[in-house]
């Protein structure tokens, strides 16, 4: 019989944002993840913490589609995607960042988040300059302003610092009505200043969109989460709030080399 839109969604009010039950994949041999169960609440904010190699990427990409999980199911808004291409995905109001940049440097930067914001709207996608009255461009100076880069608005983007370069990125994975966002390691290669901009920005986001950030940087992933998920191998290693992730001697012992004494 064929699946209805109702039959794959849970009762809707109360599903989670996200949910993954035994989501596990296989490169050849090699398991990058290992029978994951997590589910984030509508609005929550979780950072993914991890060593080099832990799976942290591997899970963003079978959350996006990018690639299926070998095993397991993932529900997004209670409706099961796991077989879904990630443009349906995104069609659901998923986004993601990359650790690689996906800017058009030769452009403005008000035309790059305009440029997201004709791409992920129903209208047809064309290269048209933006013109006065036009939703989309009232919208697009609103995620500007949201990502603090007001200032700099008609810059091109080749001549902006790299930290204003990665806070446009957020701007763009904002277009569209986004309601949960993966964040890859946006404060890599940030100065400290540019990195507490980037808490402000993320902390500032409206309240219905959750978001789950993978982050090296603990100051800045136990700021800006509500939850915390440590994965070690492929597996989950520990879950819970930042304090008591940040408190855990077997945390820091895996984690930090037992380095983090700071307290
Ligand atoms: N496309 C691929 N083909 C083969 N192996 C892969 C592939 N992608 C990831 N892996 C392997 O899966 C494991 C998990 O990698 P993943 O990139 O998810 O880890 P990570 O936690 O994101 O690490 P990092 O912090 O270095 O980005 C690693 O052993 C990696 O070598």
């Amino acid at each position: 019989m064929a699946e209805t839109v109702a039959s794959r969604l849970s009762t809707t009010g109360t599903a989670n944002a996200l949910e993954l039950r035994g989501v596990s994949r296989l490169f050849g041999a090699l398991a990058a993840l290992t029978d994951i169960t997590m589910t984030v609440r509508p609005g929550e904010r979780r950072a993914v913490l991890g060593s080099n190699g832990a799976g942290k990427t591997t899970l963003f990409n079978c959350i996006t589609g990018d690639f299926g999980p070998s095993a397991g199911t993932i529900r997004l808004f209670g409706e099961d995607v796991t077989a879904f291409p990630p443009y349906e995905r995104i069609r659901r109001g998923l986004r993601r960042t990359y650790q690689i940049s996906l800017l058009f440097t030769g452009l403005s930067v008000i035309d790059n988040v305009y440029l997201a914001c004709r791409g992920v709207s129903r209208g047809r996608f064309s290269l048209m300059r933006p013109r006065r009255g036009d939703p989309l461009l009232a919208s697009a100076r609103d995620l500007v302003d949201a990502v603090h880069l007001t200032h700099v608005r008609d810059t091109a983007v080749a001549n902006l610092a790299y930290g204003q370069q990665r806070q446009l990125e957020i701007a763009l994975a904002l277009a569209g009505a986004p309601r949960f966002i993966l964040f890859d390691e946006p404060a890599a290669g940030l100065s400290p200043t540019e990195r507490r901009e980037l808490v402000e920005i993320l902390t500032g986001l409206p309240e219905h969109i959750g978001y789950m950030i993978i982050e090296h940087d603990m100051d800045v992933a136990l700021r800006v989460a509500d939850r915390v998920t440590m994965m070690h191998n492929g597996r989950i290693f520990k879950e819970g709030l930042p304090h008591e992730i940040e408190d855990d001697p077997e945390v820091q012992e895996l984690y930090l080399g037992g380095a983090h004494g700071g307290h």
